[in-house]
């Protein structure tokens, strides 16, 4: 991923994420896909903000249609999709990660990873939190929701957010390894187990997605929302100052 600076979701970088999701899937000399961060030190700060922000209903509806087809998309991908996380993590950042089939984590403290949306005043939606049951289990997602717990590399491996942590250098390399050994695993028999895990989850969303972004837009609109997001977005531009 290169949206610098923090590789945040925005529609034009989730579009391009999606175009070129496609244009591997449809070549079918390509098995599987190592997701990975250009930006020093972030692997994805999430769900861009300023999309969500002082825009009209309809940006929002737009905006919230492409992060959904990015979750399902990569959730359901028949590619072995394999996260290098070599940066923080946090948000949709995360949820990124968590549609993967297997996660690296660099083992640098700064590398947080997790679903914080509770600490900037919102809340992760349904298939947000159905994903990261799915993957630490119910009393870890609750706490970890609840909490919008970033979890450091040791914590996050304990709680079995991602697989595996290892030295900083080694991610890429621990990476192409798993996919290997993924790729070892008859492909027919893989995707179709993989749909078998995960279609029950992806068809909630499928099933509910007009009224899912219905929710998005009126939540986002309210007042209240979006001044804690504004205020939460000058807190990061004043960061620097
Ligand atoms: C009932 C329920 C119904 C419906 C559901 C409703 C709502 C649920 C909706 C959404 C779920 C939300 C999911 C999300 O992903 S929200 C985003 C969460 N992300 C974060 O909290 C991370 C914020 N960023 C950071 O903490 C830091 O930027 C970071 C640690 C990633 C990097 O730090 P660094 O010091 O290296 O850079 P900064 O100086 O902080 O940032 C540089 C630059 O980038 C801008 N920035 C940062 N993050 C974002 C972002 N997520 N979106 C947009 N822009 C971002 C930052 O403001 C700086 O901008 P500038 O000052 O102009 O250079």
């Amino acid at each position: 991923m290169r949206n610098p600076p923090v590789n945040s979701l925005s529609l034009e970088f989730l579009t391009e994420l999606l175009i070129s999701l496609e244009k591997l899937e449809n070549d079918k000399t390509f098995h599987g896909i190592i997701i990975t961060s250009d930006c020093p030190g972030i692997f994805s700060a999430g769900l861009d903000l300023t999309e969500m922000c002082g825009r009209d209903p309809e940006h929002y509806a737009e905006y919230w249609k492409a992060v959904q087809e990015m979750w399902l998309r990569f959730y359901l991908s028949n590619l072995v999709v394999i996260a290098a996380i070599n940066g923080v993590s946090p948000a949709g950042g995360c949820l990124l990660s968590l549609t993967c089939d297997y996660r690296v984590l660099a083992n640098n403290p700064k590398y947080a990873i997790g679903l914080n949306e509770t600490l900037l005043g919102i809340v992760a939606p349904f298939w947000f939190k159905d994903t990261l049951v799915n993957t630490i289990g119910h009393r870890s997602a609750e706490r970890a929701l609840q909490l919008g717990l970033l979890f450091p590399p040791a914590e996050a491996l304990r709680v079995g957010v991602v697989d595996q942590v290892v030295p900083e250098d080694q991610v890429q390399s621990t990476a192409r390894l798993v996919m290997a050994q993924w790729l070892d695993i008859p492909d027919h028999a893989r995707q179709l187990t993989k749909t078998l895990m995960r279609k029950p989850t992806a068809d909630r969303l499928l099933t509910e997605r007009d009224a899912d972004i219905q929710n998005f837009v009126r939540f986002i609109c309210k007042d209240s929302i979006q001044k804690s997001l504004h205020a939460y977005l000058e807190k990061l531009k004043q960061k620097k100052g």
